[in-house]
Formats: structure tokens, sequence, C-alpha cells
């Protein structure tokens, strides 16, 4: 992570977004449909997900086409939250004012602006994020909508905005390298579109993070993954408690006692 800082404050790039995966081992093969359940109760401001054994709850919405409108839920600039909800509520102000996370936001939302622009006729883009609060941590949030022109699929649309700055970097190719070059892990489907299109191209794809990856060679065994967005002003110790943090919920799931 001092080496991603050192590159953006020589001038290569403005910002990656670097990840790190742990391996759960169960006694039992895990059952998706128990973490699911537990997903679903704890993280209402998620989208609950399960395909071929990628398993999440989301907090980002790369793309929803619903008839020609065109809107997606840009992420980034984080904070922990304490459990202490009015010490939550007074971080969750020193978020709003963040010139690091509001540099870090605003990259993901030209990002997603630029490419969704591409495909659309007038387009709604926010001057300021709100905050975002989930159990675990909170984000800073723009809502991005578009009038699409060109008849693009929402399919079509998620290839155009993926890999978006929240979970790559920007530029795109040079942050893309950087992650090659110091992540050392294999993604996955982890950070990449997961959701649904009907026949008339309308649709959801929520971008896989809060997530994990069941080992298809043994069913007792879950990948799970965090990342987190640097830039210039990032420290590498509070990036890794923030990526702990994004941990939780997989975590949480996985540990939880079984509901009836
Ligand atoms: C990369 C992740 O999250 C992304 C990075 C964020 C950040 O750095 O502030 C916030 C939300 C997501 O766009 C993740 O959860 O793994």
């Amino acid at each position: 992570m001092g080496e991603a800082v050192e590159r953006i404050t020589s001038g290569a790039l403005d910002k990656v977004v670097l990840a790190r995966s742990l391996v759960a081992r169960a006694e039992a093969p895990i059952d998706p449909r128990f973490l699911l359940r537990r997903l679903a109760d704890s993280y209402d401001n998620t989208w609950v997900f399960a395909v071929a054994g990628l398993i999440g709850a989301t907090p980002e919405m790369l793309v929803r086409l619903d008839r020609g409108l065109a809107s997606s839920r840009v992420l980034a600039g984080t904070i922990r939250r304490t459990g202490d909800d009015a010490h939550d509520l007074a971080l969750s102000a020193s978020l709003a004012r963040s010139s690091k996370d509001l540099e870090e936001h605003e990259y993901a939302v030209r990002s997603v602006a630029d490419a969704l622009g591409r495909h659309c006729a007038s387009m709604n883009v926010p001057e300021s994020p709100f905050v975002l609060h989930l159990p675990n941590v909170m984000h800073l949030a723009t809502d991005v909508a578009g009038a699409v022109e060109d008849g693009a699929t929402s399919l079509e649309l998620a290839a155009s905005l993926h890999p978006s700055a929240a979970v790559c970097g920007t530029p795109t190719a040079t942050a893309d390298a950087l992650i090659t070059e110091l992540e050392g892990l294999d993604r996955g489907c982890y950070a990449g579109p997961v959701g649904w299109m009907d026949a008339a191209g309308d649709g959801e794809w929520g971008i896989a993070l809060r997530s994990g990856q069941l080992d298809p060679a043994d069913p007792c065994q879950i990948s799970i993954f965090a990342g987190c967005g640097i830039v210039a002003g990032s420290d590498p110790e509070d990036e890794v408690a923030e990526s702990d943090a994004k941990f939780l919920p997989m975590r949480d799931a996985l540990t939880a006692a079984p509901t009836a």
C-alpha cells in the first residue's frame, strides 16, 4: 500500500483500489442459503446475491436499467462505524467534509458519469454526495441517472461501466496494471458485475463487493474479499482497518449461530 501511495504521489496515477482476501474453513459444507438469510436480515441498504458460489451483500449498484432510465449508485470514501450512534453521526459529518474522501469519491463519480454519458441523451449527476449508513461502515454515495438513447441493454451498460474507479482506479489502464503488479491476488469474480437482465434488456448489475467465493473443489471453504481506494492522502494502517470492516458482513454471516 505504501508503494501505491508513492506511485500516486509521484504523479503516475490518481487512485488505485487494492484488495485482500481471507480464507474461511467450516467444519461442514457451507450452505449459501444460510449466508443469504443472515446478509439479507442484517444489511438493509444492500443488494444480496448468490450466483455460482459467489455470495454477498453489495451496497454498490453499477447500473440499473428500467424502461430507458439508467441509474447507478457510486460509492467511494469510507469510514468505519463504532457502534456508538452519537459518535457515528459525528463521523458521518466528518466524512462528508473530508477532502481525501471527497477527492476519492469524485474520481469514481467521474468514471461512471463519463461511461454512462456515452449512452445517454441527458444525465443527472448530483454535485455533492450523501452519506450511506450501513451497519459496519459509512460511505460517500452519489446516485447518477441518465436517459439511455442508444438502446443499450443493462448488460451492455455494465460492460461500459466496468471496471469503475470504485474497484480499479484512475486512469483505468494505469490502475489496472498497478493492481496486477502489487495486489498479488486472483480476484475471481470479486468486484465484477453481478445481477440479472430480462428479455427487454432491463436489469440490475451490482458490483460483487462484501462477498465471498465458495471453493468449487471444497464446499467447506470460502474466500472472502475486501478492497480500499488508495489516493495521495491515504494512510496504510487506516486502509487495512477499513478493509477489516468491509470483511464484517461475510465474517458475521459465516460465524453467526444458525437461525431457525
Ligand atoms: C473495493 C471495495 O469497496 C469499494 C471501495 C470503497 C472505498 O475505498 O471507500 C467504497 C466502496 C466501494 O466502492 C470493497 O468493498 O471491497
